[in-house]
């Protein structure tokens, strides 16, 4: 394994990309975390007509909320509309669009024959999209040459990644369906960070000392996306298979923490007797993901990293594991209701979403996925 974490991956060559979204809150952390990518070239940014034509400085100057500089290389870079037309050269693109006009946009894009990795809902659930946590199911991206078939294209797709909340379940859900057979039932209630709301977001005075026991339309993503993440790709190569067993409850609530999904968890496993505390804190340790196994340049030493503290994980303490491209875990112990009851962190705009883009990305490089 450690071996494998050591590889640095070697691309044939380096990729030109664009941001749809580039002004948002994900299409920041692109370009924050794409200024020193060691082979994805940032050449062209979109955004709406209001920020079109402004350099990308004067564009995101409000909304910029990186805790580090906007990076020169992108500052006067003249914001386009998202045309497929504007974005002549990329060899793929990104998306961090807002939902309301993603559907469409990205479509345009596939259809100009673009590589389009999504963040957001829209194409998420199409049964010839790979819906891609790097951590967990990279095998799904697979289905990209039957959706190129289907859409008569040479090297366009999408891949979306998952909504930010399941993308932070999955991994540890992943490594113990691995380690211990299919998962019955599984119960999470979240505590979702405002940057998930993008920006503006939540207003002020609905959040400041305040918890909101509703996200629109979170509940429901949860529920439906973990099941396809968890399944599998058919033997056809045409589509995905869920694991049967599995049922997710979801309640999301929204807390005043600026960056970081924190999550509990309670899970039943299918196979009886289940496991041991031991077993599954030893299960958690072992996991190494797709992204560490390909050993794609972004992917974190460690997936799940395991605390034993009574206290952790924290949003404030804890969100920078993996460089935010990892999940902690902790608190794990018996439940009295289902087998095993955690808490868990991620970090919502980097594995919860730009982040996860570019693994996804990165591991469709070392596929030979973009031409
Ligand atoms: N924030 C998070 O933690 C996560 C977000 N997502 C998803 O990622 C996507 C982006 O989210 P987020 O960054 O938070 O959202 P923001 O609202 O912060 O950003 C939205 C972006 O979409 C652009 N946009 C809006 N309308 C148009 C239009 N008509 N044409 C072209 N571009 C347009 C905006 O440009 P302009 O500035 O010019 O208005 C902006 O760049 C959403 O689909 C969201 O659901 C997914 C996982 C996590
Ligand atoms: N709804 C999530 C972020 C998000 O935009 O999710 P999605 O991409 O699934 O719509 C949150 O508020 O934290």
């Amino acid at each position: 394994m450690a071996q494998q974490q050591q590889q640095q991956q070697k691309p044939p060559r380096t990729y030109n990309v664009g941001i749809l979204g580039a002004t948002g809150t994900v299409g920041q952390r692109f370009i924050q975390l794409l200024e020193n990518h060691p082979f994805f070239n940032v050449t062209a940014l979109g955004a709406s007509p209001r920020s079109a034509g402004k350099p990308y400085a004067v564009a995101a100057a409000r909304s910029w909320k990186q805790n580090t500089a906007i990076p020169q290389n992108v500052a006067a870079a003249i914001v386009q509309t998202c045309e497929p037309a504007n974005f002549a050269g990329c060899d793929l693109v990104f998306s961090g669009l807002d939902s309301d006009v993603a559907g469409e946009i990205e479509t345009a894009f596939m259809k100009a024959d673009y590589a389009v990795f999504s963040n957001a809902k829209n194409h998420r659930m199409d049964p010839i999209v790979p819906l891609v946590v790097p951590l967990v199911n990279s095998s799904h991206l697979d289905v990209v040459h039957h959706q190129r078939k289907v859409h008569r294209l040479q090297s366009g797709f999408i891949v979306t990644n998952a909504n930010c909340a399941t993308t932070g379940l999955v991994v540890p859900l992943k490594a113990l369906q691995d380690a211990f057979g299919p998962l019955s039932r599984v119960a999470v209630t979240t505590m979702q960070a405002i940057s998930g709301a993008g920006y503006p977001g939540v207003p002020s005075l609905d959040i400041l000392g305040n918890v909101v026991p509703y996200i629109s339309g979170e509940e429901d993503k949860l529920e439906t996306e973990c099941a396809k993440i968890l399944g599998s790709v058919r033997d056809d190569g045409t589509g995905f298979a869920n694991p049967a067993e599995l049922r997710v409850s979801a309640s999301c609530y929204r807390v005043p923490v600026i960056d970081g999904h924190t999550e509990s968890v309670m899970v039943e496993f299918a196979n009886r007797p289940p496991p041991s505390i031991e077993q599954v804190e030893a299960a958690l340790k072992a996991y190494v993901s797709d992204a560490q196994t390909i050993g794609v340049n972004s992917a974190p030493e460690q997936s799940i990293v395991v605390m034993t503290e009574s206290d952790r994980p924290q949003p404030r303490l804890d969100i920078w594991v993996g460089r935010g491209n990892a999940v902690a875990v902790g608190r794990l112990r018996k439940c009295n209701v289902l087998d095993i009851k955690f808490s868990l962190l991620s970090h919502n705009t980097i594995l919860g979403a730009a982040g996860s883009s570019i693994m996804n990305a990165e591991i469709a490089v070392a596929k030979n996925l973009i031409k």
